[in-house]
């Protein structure tokens, strides 16, 4: 078994690597495991991909480790592309999963099912002391759900309904959601990377 660390401090995160990581027999350490206390970095990139290298680089940088980052998002097609790389903070800086979501419905209240296509968008960069920096893009297009559901997995899953299902995310189990998920195809591009690191 190898130790990979995850640059974030989002515990739904963590637990959907650890379960996609065991394939390649790496577990994952993340940010919530530091006893120092880690300083939040400041995603000022202009994409996915730049923030995902904002993150792993700094804690690469930081503790001279390999590490992984994701930076994800939603993005609405009715909204154009919002909330995308403002995901996290969409409904203000604490960060609320579900005021985010408030605020996604209220935004869509006059929008109907066949306009209200979106997708789920996850870049995974990969920082080493001494190597350059690489970064890959996965996606899983659905729409915004009229209503909430579900009480599975994090963030905007409970209003996101992936292509040819009637479920939301949330309602998928976490091995469904990892089968099929934006993170899932951004994590295949780096598979040969994790192998031979394992
Ligand atoms: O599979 C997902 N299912 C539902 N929602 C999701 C998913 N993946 C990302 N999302 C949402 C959550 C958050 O609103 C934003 C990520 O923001 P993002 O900055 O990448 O993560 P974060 O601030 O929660 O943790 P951190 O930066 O420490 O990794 O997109
Ligand atoms: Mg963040």
């Amino acid at each position: 078994m190898k130790e990979l660390v995850i640059a974030t401090k989002n515990k739904g995160k963590v637990d959907e690597f650890d379960e996609m990581f065991s394939k390649y027999h790496i577990t994952v350490k993340s940010l919530l495991d530091f006893d120092q206390k880690i300083a939040d970095i400041v995603e000022d990139g202009d994409s996915f991909e730049e923030n995902s290298v904002i993150k792993a680089e700094a804690i690469a940088e930081q503790f001279q480790i390999p590490v992984v980052a994701d930076d994800s998002g939603l993005e609405i097609d009715a909204l154009n592309g919002a909330p995308g790389i403002y995901s996290a903070r969409y409904a203000g800086k604490d960060k609320d999963d579900r005021k985010n979501i408030e605020k996604v419905m209220d935004e869509l209240s006059h929008v109907p099912a066949h306009d209200r296509t979106a997708r789920f968008v996850c870049a995974v960069a990969v920082a080493r002391p001494g190597h350059k920096t690489f970064v890959e893009r996965g996606t899983c297009e659905g729409r915004i759900a009229m209503e909430p559901a579900g009480n599975n997995g994090f963030g905007y899953d409970p209003i996101f309904i992936p292509s040819d299902s009637h479920r939301t995310m949330a309602e998928y189990t976490s091995a469904e959601k990892n089968s099929i998920s934006h993170r899932k195809h951004a994590i295949l591009k780096i598979e040969q990377w994790l192998q031979d690191l394992s």
